[in-house]
């Protein structure tokens, strides 16, 4: 029997370089915040202990999809016997900043933990998840946070649940790329941060997004045109580009007047991840 699980895509609401670790990996302050543009996780348990797709992503050879890194990781950890038929329906891009892949190994290890019964607790799950990737914590986690180390530091926050113009530029931006580049702010002062709604407009930024609009021009084009209804800050390490609406209608409209060549979509935010919200109506 197939069972499906939602994989809901983040946004970074700002992203603050604020150091760099020894191991060369930098320190981060930044709040996440889930939007409803979800991938649809499939698994069915399989008795004989392999890990299989029947739907392999475009481009992404199995063994390097984060959804057999994140079972494989679960099977090896625990011991487990059991095997699973994973696949995903995709929504979310790519590359974008999304954290797409990501929140799939999160859900992964939600979904596997709970199927094949091996009853890891949350944090033992977002310890795992964290080596897969420092994005995978916080879909684990489940709710808008405050992040810092390199993202597995989380601190529950309640942001408003906006809606967002979410800009596409067609351009996969390379992660590592930006963090290398010379020209990075890696020294934005530390800020305290329990309540999001004190943040002050200034905070709001992403010290990635300079040197994204530097490398891909792709991407300050994107952030040019959103500006003209207010302030565009990219998610993560981008391409993608979001501007804040109070309602629906208005970002719908705004929407329309981008031009055709720039994908864009008007999606929500939420402070829970679906998963979180199901189990608690279950
Ligand atoms: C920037 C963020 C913000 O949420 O999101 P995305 O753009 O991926 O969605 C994440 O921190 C992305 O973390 P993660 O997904 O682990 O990045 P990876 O692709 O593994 O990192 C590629 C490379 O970028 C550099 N890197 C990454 C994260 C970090 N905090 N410091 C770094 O210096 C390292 O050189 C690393 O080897
Ligand atoms: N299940 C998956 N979904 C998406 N990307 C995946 C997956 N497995 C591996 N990847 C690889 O991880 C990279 C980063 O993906 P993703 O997390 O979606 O974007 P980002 O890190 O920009 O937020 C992709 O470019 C892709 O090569």
């Amino acid at each position: 029997m197939h069972h499906i699980f939602p994989s809901p895509a983040k946004i970074n609401l700002f992203l603050h370089v604020t150091g760099r670790r020894d191991d060369g990996y930098h320190l981060l302050q930044t709040a996440f915040t889930f939007i409803d543009l979800i991938d649809e996780v499939k698994i069915n348990v399989r008795e004989d202990g392999q890990l299989l797709s029947s739907q392999p992503l475009d481009g992404i050879p199995f063994e390097n999809d984060l959804c057999y890194k994140a079972a494989l990781l679960l099977k090896t950890y625990t011991g487990s016997t059991l095997g699973a038929d994973i696949a995903v329906n995709k929504n979310i891009p790519m590359g974008g900043g999304l954290g797409g892949g990501s929140s799939n190994a999160a859900t992964v290890l939600i979904a596997l933990n709970l199927l094949w019964n091996t009853n890891l607790d949350n944090e033992t799950l977002q310890r795992l998840g964290l080596q897969l990737g420092a994005d995978v914590p916080i879909f684990i986690f489940g709710h808008s946070a405050f992040a810092e180390g390199i993202g597995e530091k989380l601190q529950k926050i309640e942001v408003p649940e906006k809606y967002y113009l979410l800009a596409m530029p067609q351009v996969n931006v390379p992660t590592v790329e930006i963090f290398k580049d010379p020209l990075l702010t890696r020294d934005t002062p530390t800020i305290i941060m329990p309540d999001f709604r004190e943040c002050t407009q200034q905070s709001l930024k992403n010290d990635l997004q300079p040197i994204a609009c530097k490398q891909f021009k792709e991407v300050a084009e994107a952030v040019e045109l959103l500006s003209q209804f207010g302030k565009a800050i990219m998610t993560g390490s981008g391409a993608c580009v979001f501007v804040e609406f109070d309602d629906q209608q208005t970002a719908e409209s705004a929407k329309k007047i981008l031009p055709k060549h720039l994908p864009s979509k008007v999606v929500r935010g939420y402070n829970s991840h679906p998963l979180h919200s199901m189990a608690k109506t279950a």
